[in-house]
């Protein structure tokens, strides 16, 4: 008996979980955008008046409810239009900026190291690490630089009340291709109002492209990483370079990874150190 069940509805039962899982896909890729709440609210308000509708039977009412549903399906695109630019953005996009040599780990060292000399200093830094989608259009709000990332100019940019020090700095296959760049800044609700602009702004350059925006807060010196809208805040030094390895290098490069790794600090270069510019 059971088995019969089981052989006439097999097919229904994989039709569900297939569904149940594109449903859930679905509602994981949206669920803290702007547009979720604008979706949620609408289904709501459709499946409350089906219901009446359902119960009274009134047919005019009817009629213009199923016709507001076609138009709800043309407006979706609209409602949506953000996040379907940045899911097709990703999707047509190849693979520009992988760590895979030593040059580029050299680079994501020298970084690290920057990041956290900013960080002992307590000067506040926006970064944003293009990835497959371009970020012209917010390096277009900013000042071309086109040079080679040092911890020097790094730290010269950022220092306080120096003309560049306002905005993100945008790194761009290695280099530091803009600075005092503008950042769309996040119009999404977040939980904790202690977040300023600058995060705001990295939580929406990440929203909006696939970069990989790292926070240094001038407050408290903390190091943050934000990915996809989801900001990961004060990350220690060690968390910090463990969160960027795993970010940046893949597996296939994990034999090239491993030789700097190996390397004493002394080997590193650091910004602090010799190359110290700004006192404690
Ligand atoms: N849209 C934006 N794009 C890029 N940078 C921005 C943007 N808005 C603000 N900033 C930067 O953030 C700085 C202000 O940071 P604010 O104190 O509001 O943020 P915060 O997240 O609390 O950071 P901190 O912890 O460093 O104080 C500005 O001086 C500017 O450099």
């Amino acid at each position: 008996m059971a088995w019969d069940f089981v052989r006439e509805n097999w097919k229904n039962g994989i039709e569900i979980l297939i569904l149940s899982i594109a449903i859930y896909q679905i509602y994981r890729a949206f669920r803290a955008t702007r547009g979720a709440r604008i979706l949620v609210g609408l289904v709501v308000i459709l499946v409350a008046v089906t219901l009446i509708l359902f119960q009274f039977k009134f047919q005019v009412i009817t009629w213009l409810v199923t016709r507001a549903a076609i138009l709800l399906v043309f407006a979706l695109p609209v409602i949506f239009q953000p996040e379907l630019r940045n899911a097709l953005a990703k999707l047509g996009s190849s693979r520009l900026f992988s760590f895979s040599n030593k040059s580029q780990l050299d680079f994501l060292e020298i970084f690290e190291d920057s990041v956290v000399a900013l960080s002992k200093k307590r000067i506040g830094a926006l970064f944003a690490i293009e990835r497959d989608i371009s970020m012209k259009p917010y390096e277009e709000t900013g000042v071309t630089l086109s040079a080679d990332f040092s911890p020097e100019l790094a730290m010269t940019i950022f220092f306080p009340k120096t003309p560049l020090h306002d905005g993100g700095v945008v790194i761009s296959n290695k280099k530091m291709s803009t600075a005092a760049c503008v950042f769309p800044v996040s119009q999404k609700e977040l939980s904790d109002r202690s977040i300023g602009l600058r995060h705001r702004a990295a939580i929406g350059v990440t929203e909006e492209t696939d970069c990989v925006a790292v926070i240094v807060s001038e407050e408290t010196g903390a190091i943050s990483i934000c990915m996809e809208g989801i900001l990961e805040r004060n990350l220690g030094e060690e968390k910090f370079r463990k969160r960027m390895a795993q970010i940046f290098l893949s597996n296939d490069d994990k034999n090239e990874t491993s030789a700097p790794k190996e390397l004493g600090p002394e080997d590193r270069v650091t910004a602090s150190g010799d190359r110290d510019l700004v006192s404690d």
